[in-house]
């Protein structure tokens, strides 16, 4: 079932660049001649369009509530059976499109499932071999010099990563704007990318993101055939829920309403598995 015309919020006003919060957040400016009006409550997506889909699943903050650490997420062994339902029943066209790297969502459990990580970078089905570019000499000069920021600071993290580099600040918001002048410095110095998350600065390379990630799987099996249903909650999926809209399907918004490509909404981790679970027992609206 296609979304409702006009649903997604883009229609509301005209995104035209994206800008980075003090929070490592990034928000999509409008260009608006009156005050905003409070954002409305998108619907929430019916299980019917679950059927004949090929789902694009974001992983933290979608799948696993956010944690203190990325070391602090816990996946369940429901969780890992649900999905395996589930990809079962839309005949292999389940995937999962993180930000993290394909080796850790592997060692979270992930490793039956056709993967796309860091931000589209990477890509691997079960038991495969990881396609990804090399990991770069700069980004080895990142991690030193995001450590020689961290140093001294309680609670900024550097996560090493196979091909990229986090700054995480939630554990210390207060250095939340030095973490993106920082990023924002070398990512120019250093010819790599700047990815804003939650209280996070990653860099990385450029060139992909999570809606070319869904563009590339869905010139392959299993995924080609579906219909793309992309589900996240970050301002990173906003490319794949544009990617889905785009290929004819939808994104799925998880979290409290703000500006979105996504046609639907649901407002917590344990709202997305409810409604995948209820897809799972042909539980159509
Ligand atoms: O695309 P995703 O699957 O959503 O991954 C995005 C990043 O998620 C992780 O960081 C975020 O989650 C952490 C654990 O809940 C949290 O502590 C952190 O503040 C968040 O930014 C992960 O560590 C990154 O590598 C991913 O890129």
């Amino acid at each position: 079932m296609p979304p409702p015309k006009g649903s997604s919020r883009k229609n509301r006003s005209t995104p035209v660049a994206g800008g980075c919060t003090s929070d490592g957040t990034r928000h999509l400016a409008r260009v608006s001649e009156s005050t905003p009006s409070p954002l409305p409550d998108l619907p929430p997506p019916p299980a019917s369009l679950l059927v004949g889909a090929a789902l694009f699943l974001d992983f933290d903050g979608t799948l696993a509530p956010i944690a203190d650490t990325p070391d602090g997420v816990i996946v369940d062994n429901d969780l890992l059976a649900m999905l395996a339902r589930l990809r079962d029943g839309l005949e292999g066209r389940l995937a999962i499109v993180s930000g993290r790297s394909i080796t850790t969502l592997r060692d979270l459990g992930f490793a039956d499932f056709l993967l796309a990580g860091t931000h589209g970078l990477e890509f691997a089905g079960p038991g495969e071999d990881v396609e990804a570019p090399p990991r770069r000499p700069a980004v080895d000069d990142a991690e030193a010099a995001f450590h020689a920021f961290a140093d001294g600071k309680p609670g900024v993290l550097v996560e090493r990563k196979s091909i990229s580099v986090g700054l995480h600040f939630r554990g210390a918001p207060q250095w939340g704007v030095d973490a993106g002048e920082l990023a924002s410095e070398l990512a120019a110095r250093l010819g790599l990318a700047v990815q804003p998350g939650k209280m996070l600065f990653e860099l990385r390379p450029g060139g992909a993101d999570k809606g070319s990630a869904v563009h590339t799987l869905m010139t392959r099996m299993p995924m080609a055939g579906g219909r793309p249903l992309f589900i996240g909650d970050d301002v990173t999926d906003e490319e794949g829920f544009a990617a889905a809209a785009q290929l004819g399907g939808a994104g799925i918004l998880v979290g409290p309403p703000r500006e979105t490509l996504a046609a639907f909404s649901l407002e917590q981790v344990a709202a997305v598995r409810h409604y995948l679970q209820r897809g799972l027992s042909g539980r159509a609206e």
